[in-house]
């Protein structure tokens, strides 16, 4: 696996993060030592597919990057589900592409379908569950309430959506607490000064993280029966939300 050096030398302009192939070829070390809990986030993931996925349901991973989760649940999948992976840049689909291509599969596993296109514009049906792995978090805010009504329109009753994102806190002393300890988190990682202040301007104004209320109580009114915050760490936080089967 590449390590993930990009932000290490001084750079005279730090433009906005992109999700090109110099970030697709480090990505899996890039995203394990700057989000405390990926890993056990995904096996959650893979956990949860266990239980949603029904057969001949779609399952769709909004944001894929490389189909870490996407692999995850075609693990439970039964044969009948289809997977949906999307993701709009072509540096990541191509790259889950080749994976795909690569690894050999069970010969029962379900099938996986790439998307090339923004999360925003996709047709989503027959949902059992929907995956938002770190991904809201880069979908401008205007759009966001939206896109997670489409999310809970296409779900079928029963169906889950699990939210992960970065988050901020209202309270200002919970804000600079929770966010000194993840940059500690990413010096304990191997991250240097100069990496994380340059990553930091790069994500400026293309991450933008809600509250935790903010979240559960837009999940709640647009009708999820279920909101359950159930994983935090520092300033990442994930969250289940269930669509209630019409009593
Ligand atoms: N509007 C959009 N439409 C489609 N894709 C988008 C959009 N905006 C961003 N992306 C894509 O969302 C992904 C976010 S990474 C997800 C990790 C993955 N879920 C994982 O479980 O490993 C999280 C992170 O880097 O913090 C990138 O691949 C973007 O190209
Ligand atoms: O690196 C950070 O500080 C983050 O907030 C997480 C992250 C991880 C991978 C790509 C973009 C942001």
């Amino acid at each position: 696996m590449s390590r993930d050096n990009l932000y290490s030398l001084p750079r005279d302009r730090v433009g906005q993060f992109q999700f090109d192939a110099d970030v697709a070829d480090v990505f899996p070390d890039m995203i394990s030592r700057s989000v405390p809990g990926y890993a056990s986030i995904l096996s959650v993931i893979e956990q949860l597919a266990g239980r949603f996925v029904r057969p001949a349901t779609n399952v769709y991973d909004l944001g894929c990057s490389l189909g870490a989760a996407t692999l995850l649940i075609r693990n439970q999948a039964p044969p009948s589900a289809t997977l949906h992976a999307v993701d709009n840049s072509s540096a990541m689909i191509d790259r889950l592409r080749k994976r795909l291509d690569q690894q050999s599969a069970r010969p029962d596993a379900c099938g996986i379908e790439l998307h090339l296109a923004d999360v925003c514009d996709v047709n989503l049906s027959n949902a059992s569950m929907i995956v938002l792995n770190f991904t809201l978090q880069f979908v401008p805010a205007a759009q966001r309430r939206r896109l997670l009504q489409t999310c809970f329109d296409a779900l079928v009753p029963g169906g889950g959506l699990l939210l992960s994102e970065k988050v901020c806190f209202e309270d200002p002393g919970q804000q600079s607490l929770l966010t000194e300890l993840h940059l500690d988190f990413k010096r304990a990682c191997g991250y240097s000064e100069l990496e994380i202040a340059q990553k930091r301007t790069s994500l400026e104004n293309t991450l933008i993280p809600e509250s935790i209320p903010t979240h559960t109580d837009r999940l709640k009114e647009i009708g999820f029966g279920v909101v359950a915050p159930w994983f935090q760490c520092f300033n990442f936080a994930s969250i289940l939300a269930v669509k209630s089967a019409p009593s």
